[in-house]
């Protein structure tokens, strides 16, 4: 589901805000502004999972609604098992959940495609990413965590970047089309070490929210993480 080519582009670069740094009181207006992104990041936290509170499935519910554009759900809870098919009942086009707090990973993605949603699965800056090489084929997209997991505004975690180069040779080897995504301090000056180091999904939320135009930082990003594809 949900190709590049299904957004509009096939540049094989996705740029996704993410609404943690939105004005939660005006959701749809925000929403509007980053019409030109390819996603947008909806970060669900639990205060289980990560010391944080945000959203359950209604709010999510509303936002799919009122999105102009397709939902990447970031689970940041216990127990996915139980509640990630929730999210991708409400129509997400991608629900990805931490590796750290599955139970029966590979069964709980297979889940989620069977009701429609790319599967994801989400490791934090500490957890290695060699027990995903047997299961790129499972996952649709694989998202290598750049701060510590709970707040936006955080910054980028240069040492996470040995790991993602590791994971996108493996995923080259082997010919797989997994997505690689990262999230937390991604700007114009940390994009492109993400994107030489093989991540082509970017989740941004102070870059974009945060700017006068969330049009024109998305376009920055894009083409930031172009030239450094094309390096
Ligand atoms: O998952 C997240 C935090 O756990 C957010 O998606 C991330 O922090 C985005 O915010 P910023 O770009 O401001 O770092
Ligand atoms: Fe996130």
């Amino acid at each position: 589901m949900f190709p590049t080519s299904e957004t509009g582009r096939d540049d094989g670069i996705r740029i996704n805000p993410s609404i943690l740094a939105a004005d939660f009181a005006n959701m749809q207006a925000e929403l509007a502004r980053i019409a030109t992104a390819d996603f947008v990041h909806v970060d669900v936290m639990d205060n289980h999972f990560v010391p944080n509170l945000t959203f359950g499935p209604q709010m999510v519910e509303r936002v799919q609604a009122t999105s102009p554009v397709p939902l990447d759900v970031h689970l940041m809870i216990a127990d996915p098992d139980r509640w990630a098919p929730g999210y991708a009942e409400i129509g997400a086009a991608s629900v990805t959940f931490h590796l750290e707090a599955a139970t029966e990973p590979v069964a709980l993605a297979r889940r989620l495609r069977d009701i429609g949603s790319r599967a994801g699965v989400a490791v934090k800056p500490a957890t290695p990413v060699e027990s995903l090489f047997d299961l790129l084929d499972d996952f649709d997209q694989i998202l290598v965590m750049t701060v510590e997991p709970g707040f936006g505004g955080q910054s980028f975690m240069p040492e996470t970047m040995p790991k993602l180069r590791r994971l996108a040779d493996e995923a080259r080897r082997r010919g797989s089309s997994v997505w690689l995504q990262v999230d937390g301090g991604i700007g114009e000056s940390t994009i492109a070490q993400a994107a030489e180091a093989g991540a082509d999904t970017f989740v941004a939320g102070s870059a974009v929210f945060g700017a006068a135009d969330p049009a024109n930082a998305i376009a920055g990003l894009r083409a930031a993480a172009a030239r450094a594809h094309a390096h």
